[in-house]
Protein backbone atom coordinates (compact mmCIF):
# COMPACT_ATOMS: atom_id res chain seq x y z
CA UNK A 1 0.00 0.00 0.00
CA UNK A 2 1.38 3.39 -1.30
CA UNK A 3 -0.13 6.55 0.77
CA UNK A 4 -0.95 5.35 4.80
CA UNK A 5 -2.99 8.28 4.88
CA UNK A 6 -6.76 8.71 5.28
CA UNK A 7 -8.59 6.16 3.02
CA UNK A 8 -5.23 4.20 2.52
CA UNK A 9 -5.03 3.59 6.33
CA UNK A 10 -8.53 3.13 6.36
CA UNK A 11 -7.82 0.22 3.84
CA UNK A 12 -4.92 -1.43 5.27
CA UNK A 13 -6.20 -1.22 9.00
CA UNK A 14 -9.06 -3.25 7.47
CA UNK A 15 -6.89 -5.60 5.58
CA UNK A 16 -4.83 -5.76 8.60
CA UNK A 17 -7.66 -6.64 11.18
CA UNK A 18 -8.56 -9.45 9.05
CA UNK A 19 -4.99 -11.27 9.00
CA UNK A 20 -4.39 -10.91 5.32
CA UNK A 21 -0.60 -9.66 4.43
CA UNK A 22 -0.46 -6.04 4.30
CA UNK A 23 2.72 -3.34 3.79
CA UNK A 24 3.02 0.46 3.95
CA UNK A 25 5.26 1.76 1.75
CA UNK A 26 6.18 4.96 3.43
CA UNK A 27 8.10 8.07 1.73
CA UNK A 28 11.32 7.94 3.14
CA UNK A 29 13.55 6.24 6.11
CA UNK A 30 12.02 9.93 8.28
CA UNK A 31 8.60 8.82 7.90
CA UNK A 32 9.13 5.13 8.25
CA UNK A 33 11.10 6.34 12.29
CA UNK A 34 7.73 8.47 12.66
CA UNK A 35 5.84 5.61 11.98
CA UNK A 36 7.75 3.50 14.24
CA UNK A 37 7.53 5.88 17.05
CA UNK A 38 3.61 5.92 16.98
CA UNK A 39 3.93 2.20 17.62
CA UNK A 40 2.35 1.82 13.97
CA UNK A 41 -1.22 2.84 12.56
CA UNK A 42 -3.84 3.93 14.96
CA UNK A 43 -7.95 4.09 13.31
CA UNK A 44 -11.17 5.62 15.57
CA UNK A 45 -14.18 4.57 13.88
CA UNK A 46 -17.34 4.60 16.00
CA UNK A 47 -15.50 6.32 19.27
CA UNK A 48 -13.63 3.05 19.01
CA UNK A 49 -9.73 3.54 18.46
CA UNK A 50 -7.36 0.85 17.90
CA UNK A 51 -3.70 0.87 17.59
CA UNK A 52 -2.23 -1.43 14.17
CA UNK A 53 1.21 -2.58 14.26
CA UNK A 54 1.30 -3.04 10.56
CA UNK A 55 4.38 -3.50 8.73
CA UNK A 56 6.01 -0.81 6.99
CA UNK A 57 9.19 0.06 4.88
CA UNK A 58 10.15 2.24 2.68
CA UNK A 59 10.55 1.37 -1.27
CA UNK A 60 13.73 0.40 -1.11
CA UNK A 61 13.03 -2.05 1.36
CA UNK A 62 9.66 -3.16 -0.52
CA UNK A 63 9.86 -6.51 -1.41
CA UNK A 64 8.46 -7.17 -5.33
CA UNK A 65 5.28 -6.04 -5.90
CA UNK A 66 2.04 -8.18 -7.01
CA UNK A 67 -0.38 -6.23 -6.02
CA UNK A 68 -0.57 -2.66 -5.01
CA UNK A 69 -3.17 -0.06 -4.10
CA UNK A 70 -1.91 3.68 -4.85
CA UNK A 71 -3.79 5.93 -2.27
CA UNK A 72 -2.34 9.19 -2.76
CA UNK A 73 -3.49 12.52 -3.84
CA UNK A 74 -3.61 12.63 -7.47
CA UNK A 75 -1.23 14.82 -8.04
CA UNK A 76 1.60 12.70 -6.38
CA UNK A 77 0.35 9.45 -8.14
CA UNK A 78 2.11 9.96 -11.42
CA UNK A 79 5.67 10.65 -9.26
CA UNK A 80 4.82 8.05 -6.64
CA UNK A 81 4.07 5.57 -9.71
CA UNK A 82 7.37 6.78 -11.46
CA UNK A 83 9.41 5.41 -8.30
CA UNK A 84 7.29 2.15 -7.79
CA UNK A 85 7.82 1.04 -11.41
CA UNK A 86 10.93 -0.72 -11.03
CA UNK A 87 9.48 -2.49 -8.02
CA UNK A 88 5.83 -3.58 -9.21
CA UNK A 89 6.09 -6.97 -10.84
CA UNK A 90 5.14 -7.77 -14.73
CA UNK A 91 1.38 -8.14 -14.23
CA UNK A 92 0.81 -6.86 -10.94
CA UNK A 93 -2.90 -5.38 -9.93
CA UNK A 94 -2.36 -1.72 -9.26
CA UNK A 95 -5.72 -0.03 -7.29
CA UNK A 96 -5.70 3.88 -8.42
CA UNK A 97 -7.29 5.24 -5.49
CA UNK A 98 -7.44 8.87 -6.63
CA UNK A 99 -10.21 11.81 -6.86
CA UNK A 100 -11.13 13.53 -10.21
CA UNK A 101 -9.85 12.06 -13.75
CA UNK A 102 -6.50 12.76 -15.33
CA UNK A 103 -4.35 10.86 -12.85
CA UNK A 104 -5.77 7.36 -13.41
CA UNK A 105 -4.37 6.97 -17.14
CA UNK A 106 -1.07 9.07 -16.44
CA UNK A 107 -0.39 6.51 -13.68
CA UNK A 108 -1.42 3.15 -16.44
CA UNK A 109 1.04 4.63 -18.96
CA UNK A 110 4.20 4.70 -16.73
CA UNK A 111 3.09 1.52 -15.12
CA UNK A 112 2.35 0.12 -18.84
CA UNK A 113 4.06 -3.65 -17.53
CA UNK A 114 1.04 -3.88 -14.54
CA UNK A 115 -2.94 -4.20 -14.79
CA UNK A 116 -4.02 -1.40 -13.62
CA UNK A 117 -7.76 -1.01 -12.02
CA UNK A 118 -9.68 2.57 -11.01
CA UNK A 119 -11.23 3.28 -7.32
CA UNK A 120 -14.16 5.32 -7.37
CA UNK A 121 -14.48 5.62 -3.40
CA UNK A 122 -17.52 7.48 -1.39
CA UNK A 123 -16.25 6.61 1.97
CA UNK A 124 -14.92 9.08 4.42
CA UNK A 125 -11.53 9.54 6.42
CA UNK A 126 -9.43 11.98 7.50
CA UNK A 127 -6.26 12.20 9.50
CA UNK A 128 -6.20 13.27 13.31
CA UNK A 129 -2.35 13.10 12.86
CA UNK A 130 0.00 11.77 10.99
CA UNK A 131 -0.47 8.16 11.36
CA UNK A 132 -3.91 8.04 13.35
CA UNK A 133 -7.22 7.82 10.84
CA UNK A 134 -10.44 8.64 11.79
CA UNK A 135 -13.35 7.07 10.24
CA UNK A 136 -15.97 9.41 8.86
CA UNK A 137 -18.78 8.35 7.21
CA UNK A 138 -19.86 4.56 5.18
CA UNK A 139 -19.58 4.21 1.42
CA UNK A 140 -18.71 2.77 -1.69
CA UNK A 141 -15.89 1.37 -3.72
CA UNK A 142 -16.43 0.92 -7.13
CA UNK A 143 -13.38 -0.85 -8.89
CA UNK A 144 -12.78 -1.22 -12.56
CA UNK A 145 -10.77 -1.50 -15.74
CA UNK A 146 -9.65 1.30 -17.08
CA UNK A 147 -9.55 0.59 -20.94
CA UNK A 148 -11.27 -3.32 -21.41
CA UNK A 149 -14.15 -5.13 -20.06
CA UNK A 150 -13.10 -7.34 -17.93
CA UNK A 151 -14.28 -9.62 -15.23
CA UNK A 152 -13.91 -9.01 -11.83
CA UNK A 153 -11.24 -10.23 -10.08
CA UNK A 154 -11.52 -13.40 -7.56
CA UNK A 155 -9.38 -11.06 -5.04
CA UNK A 156 -12.32 -8.80 -4.28
CA UNK A 157 -13.01 -12.21 -1.74
CA UNK A 158 -10.47 -10.38 0.22
CA UNK A 159 -11.94 -7.15 0.42
CA UNK A 160 -15.01 -8.95 0.99
CA UNK A 161 -13.23 -10.41 4.00
CA UNK A 162 -11.76 -7.30 5.54
CA UNK A 163 -15.11 -5.77 5.51
CA UNK A 164 -13.87 -2.69 3.10
CA UNK A 165 -17.30 -2.23 0.87
CA UNK A 166 -16.72 -2.67 -2.73
CA UNK A 167 -18.14 -3.50 -6.19
CA UNK A 168 -17.41 -4.28 -9.48
CA UNK A 169 -17.96 -1.67 -12.22
CA UNK A 170 -18.14 -2.54 -16.02
CA UNK A 171 -18.35 1.32 -16.44
CA UNK A 172 -15.44 2.64 -14.20
CA UNK A 173 -15.42 6.25 -16.04
CA UNK A 174 -18.73 7.13 -15.56
CA UNK A 175 -18.57 6.51 -11.39
CA UNK A 176 -15.34 8.91 -11.84
CA UNK A 177 -16.85 10.80 -14.02
CA UNK A 178 -20.44 11.36 -12.03
CA UNK A 179 -18.16 11.80 -8.57
CA UNK A 180 -16.30 14.46 -10.39
CA UNK A 181 -19.16 16.22 -11.76
CA UNK A 182 -20.66 16.27 -8.33
CA UNK A 183 -17.00 17.62 -6.49
CA UNK A 184 -16.83 20.20 -9.44
CA UNK A 185 -20.50 21.85 -8.40
CA UNK A 186 -19.98 21.19 -4.54
CA UNK A 187 -16.59 22.13 -3.90
CA UNK A 188 -15.25 25.29 -5.46
CA UNK A 189 -18.20 27.28 -4.36
CA UNK A 190 -17.93 26.02 -0.29
CA UNK A 191 -13.70 27.42 -1.37
CA UNK A 192 -15.22 30.46 -3.07
CA UNK A 193 -17.95 31.24 -0.37
CA UNK A 194 -15.99 29.30 2.95
CA UNK A 195 -18.88 27.87 3.53
CA UNK A 196 -19.84 24.45 4.62
CA UNK A 197 -21.99 21.87 2.10
CA UNK A 198 -25.03 22.59 3.22
CA UNK A 199 -24.95 26.49 3.11
CA UNK A 200 -24.94 25.77 -0.53
CA UNK A 201 -28.44 24.92 -0.14
CA UNK A 202 -29.69 28.24 -0.99
CA UNK A 203 -27.35 28.45 -4.17
CA UNK A 204 -29.53 26.88 -6.69
CA UNK A 205 -28.81 30.43 -9.22
CA UNK A 206 -24.52 29.63 -9.14
CA UNK A 207 -25.26 25.64 -9.25
CA UNK A 208 -28.09 25.55 -12.08
CA UNK A 209 -25.73 26.59 -14.60
CA UNK A 210 -22.71 24.76 -13.26
CA UNK A 211 -24.78 21.55 -13.30
CA UNK A 212 -26.53 22.50 -17.14
CA UNK A 213 -23.24 22.95 -18.32
CA UNK A 214 -21.55 19.99 -16.41
CA UNK A 215 -24.11 17.52 -18.11
CA UNK A 216 -23.14 18.89 -21.20
CA UNK A 217 -19.91 17.23 -20.78
CA UNK A 218 -21.12 14.29 -19.15
CA UNK A 219 -23.69 13.71 -21.93
CA UNK A 220 -20.34 14.39 -24.33
CA UNK A 221 -17.98 11.37 -22.74
CA UNK A 222 -21.05 9.09 -22.35
CA UNK A 223 -22.75 9.54 -19.75
CA UNK A 224 -26.36 9.71 -19.84
CA UNK A 225 -28.25 11.98 -17.90
CA UNK A 226 -30.03 15.63 -17.90
CA UNK A 227 -29.26 18.95 -16.13
CA UNK A 228 -32.06 18.58 -13.99
CA UNK A 229 -31.04 14.73 -12.59
CA UNK A 230 -27.36 16.35 -11.77
CA UNK A 231 -28.72 19.87 -10.10
CA UNK A 232 -31.35 16.98 -7.57
CA UNK A 233 -28.51 14.59 -7.54
CA UNK A 234 -25.87 17.79 -6.09
CA UNK A 235 -28.92 19.09 -4.34
CA UNK A 236 -29.04 15.47 -2.57
CA UNK A 237 -25.73 15.38 -1.57
CA UNK A 238 -25.60 19.17 -0.45
CA UNK A 239 -28.77 17.96 2.07
CA UNK A 240 -26.79 14.54 3.01
CA UNK A 241 -23.39 16.34 3.88
CA UNK A 242 -24.86 19.67 5.09
CA UNK A 243 -22.06 19.67 8.35
CA UNK A 244 -19.31 18.70 6.09
CA UNK A 245 -16.50 20.64 4.80
CA UNK A 246 -15.92 19.91 1.81
CA UNK A 247 -12.84 18.30 1.02
CA UNK A 248 -11.15 21.31 -1.04
CA UNK A 249 -12.34 23.76 1.20
CA UNK A 250 -10.65 21.96 4.08
CA UNK A 251 -7.23 21.73 2.02
CA UNK A 252 -7.32 25.62 1.36
CA UNK A 253 -8.36 26.15 5.28
CA UNK A 254 -5.23 24.07 5.33
CA UNK A 255 -3.23 26.14 3.22
CA UNK A 256 -2.62 22.46 1.38
CA UNK A 257 -2.08 22.12 -2.50
CA UNK A 258 -6.00 20.82 -4.05
CA UNK A 259 -6.94 18.34 -6.62
CA UNK A 260 -8.06 21.15 -8.71
CA UNK A 261 -6.23 20.02 -11.62
CA UNK A 262 -8.02 16.67 -11.42
CA UNK A 263 -11.33 18.01 -10.78
CA UNK A 264 -12.48 21.69 -12.67
CA UNK A 265 -9.32 22.02 -14.40
CA UNK A 266 -9.52 18.51 -15.62
CA UNK A 267 -13.20 19.46 -16.59
CA UNK A 268 -12.16 22.90 -18.50
CA UNK A 269 -9.47 20.82 -20.54
CA UNK A 270 -11.68 18.43 -21.59
CA UNK A 271 -14.25 20.99 -22.69
CA UNK A 272 -12.05 22.42 -24.57
CA UNK A 273 -10.85 19.65 -26.43
CA UNK A 274 -14.06 18.74 -27.58
CA UNK A 275 -14.75 22.52 -28.46
CA UNK A 276 -17.77 22.84 -25.94
CA UNK A 277 -18.68 26.06 -24.79
CA UNK A 278 -19.12 26.06 -21.53
CA UNK A 279 -18.39 29.63 -19.65
CA UNK A 280 -20.08 28.88 -16.05
CA UNK A 281 -17.18 26.20 -15.87
CA UNK A 282 -14.73 28.31 -16.75
CA UNK A 283 -16.09 31.33 -14.78
CA UNK A 284 -15.93 29.33 -11.63
CA UNK A 285 -12.44 27.34 -12.37
CA UNK A 286 -10.93 31.13 -12.99
CA UNK A 287 -12.42 32.39 -10.17
CA UNK A 288 -11.12 29.05 -8.10
CA UNK A 289 -7.66 29.30 -9.38
CA UNK A 290 -7.69 33.21 -8.63
CA UNK A 291 -8.21 32.45 -4.94
CA UNK A 292 -6.15 29.92 -4.51
CA UNK A 293 -3.06 31.70 -6.04
CA UNK A 294 -4.19 35.06 -3.94
CA UNK A 295 -3.49 32.37 -1.16
CA UNK A 296 0.21 31.23 -2.13
CA UNK A 297 -1.79 27.52 -3.15
CA UNK A 298 -0.86 25.90 -6.33
CA UNK A 299 -3.32 26.95 -8.77
CA UNK A 300 -3.43 23.20 -10.66
N1 LIG B 1 -10.22 11.20 2.57
C1 LIG B 1 -11.40 10.96 2.04
O1 LIG B 1 -12.43 10.94 2.76
C2 LIG B 1 -11.55 10.71 0.57
C3 LIG B 1 -10.47 10.81 -0.29
N2 LIG B 1 -10.65 10.51 -1.62
C4 LIG B 1 -9.52 10.62 -2.54
O2 LIG B 1 -8.55 9.63 -2.21
C5 LIG B 1 -7.24 10.08 -2.55
C6 LIG B 1 -6.36 9.97 -1.31
O3 LIG B 1 -6.87 10.89 -0.38
P1 LIG B 1 -6.56 10.87 1.18
O4 LIG B 1 -6.43 9.48 1.68
O5 LIG B 1 -7.56 11.75 1.81
O6 LIG B 1 -5.13 11.59 1.18
P2 LIG B 1 -4.11 11.81 2.39
O7 LIG B 1 -3.42 13.10 2.13
O8 LIG B 1 -4.77 11.61 3.71
O9 LIG B 1 -3.07 10.62 2.20
C7 LIG B 1 -2.21 10.55 1.11
C8 LIG B 1 -1.00 9.76 1.55
O10 LIG B 1 -0.17 9.54 0.41
C9 LIG B 1 1.16 9.58 0.88
N3 LIG B 1 2.10 9.76 -0.24
C10 LIG B 1 2.06 10.64 -1.26
N4 LIG B 1 3.12 10.47 -2.07
C11 LIG B 1 3.84 9.45 -1.54
C12 LIG B 1 5.05 8.81 -1.91
N5 LIG B 1 5.73 9.16 -3.02
N6 LIG B 1 5.52 7.80 -1.13
C13 LIG B 1 4.86 7.43 -0.02
N7 LIG B 1 3.70 8.00 0.39
C14 LIG B 1 3.21 9.00 -0.36
C15 LIG B 1 1.16 10.74 1.85
O11 LIG B 1 2.30 10.66 2.64
P3 LIG B 1 2.87 11.88 3.51
O12 LIG B 1 2.02 11.91 4.73
O13 LIG B 1 4.27 11.45 3.73
O14 LIG B 1 2.72 13.10 2.66
C16 LIG B 1 -0.14 10.45 2.59
O15 LIG B 1 0.09 9.55 3.66
C17 LIG B 1 -7.41 11.53 -3.04
O16 LIG B 1 -7.45 11.58 -4.43
C18 LIG B 1 -8.76 11.93 -2.44
O17 LIG B 1 -9.42 12.95 -3.17
C19 LIG B 1 -11.84 10.10 -2.13
C20 LIG B 1 -12.91 9.98 -1.32
C21 LIG B 1 -12.89 10.32 0.07
C1 LIG C 1 -19.34 14.88 -1.85
C2 LIG C 1 -18.38 15.87 -1.19
C3 LIG C 1 -18.62 17.24 -1.74
C4 LIG C 1 -18.71 15.80 0.28
O1 LIG C 1 -18.08 16.77 1.03
C5 LIG C 1 -16.97 15.43 -1.48
O2 LIG C 1 -16.75 14.39 -2.09
C6 LIG C 1 -15.80 16.25 -1.12
O3 LIG C 1 -15.87 17.04 -0.18
O4 LIG C 1 -14.77 16.10 -1.81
Amino acid sequence: MLGAGSLGGLWAARLYGAGLPVCLILRDQVRLAAYQEASGLSLTSAERAVSLPIPACTLADAPPIRRLLLACKAYDAVPAALDLKPYVQTGADVLLLQNGLGSQHAVASVLDHAHCLAVSSTEGAFRRSAFHIQAAGAGQNWIGALTHHESPPSWLEELDAANIPNAWTDDIATRLWRKLALNCAINPLTVLHDCTNGQLATSTDELEPVCAELSVLLNANGVPGTPEDLLAETQRVITATAHNLSSMLQDVRAARRTEIAYLLGYACTDAQRRHLALPALQNLHERLRHHLAVRGLPVD
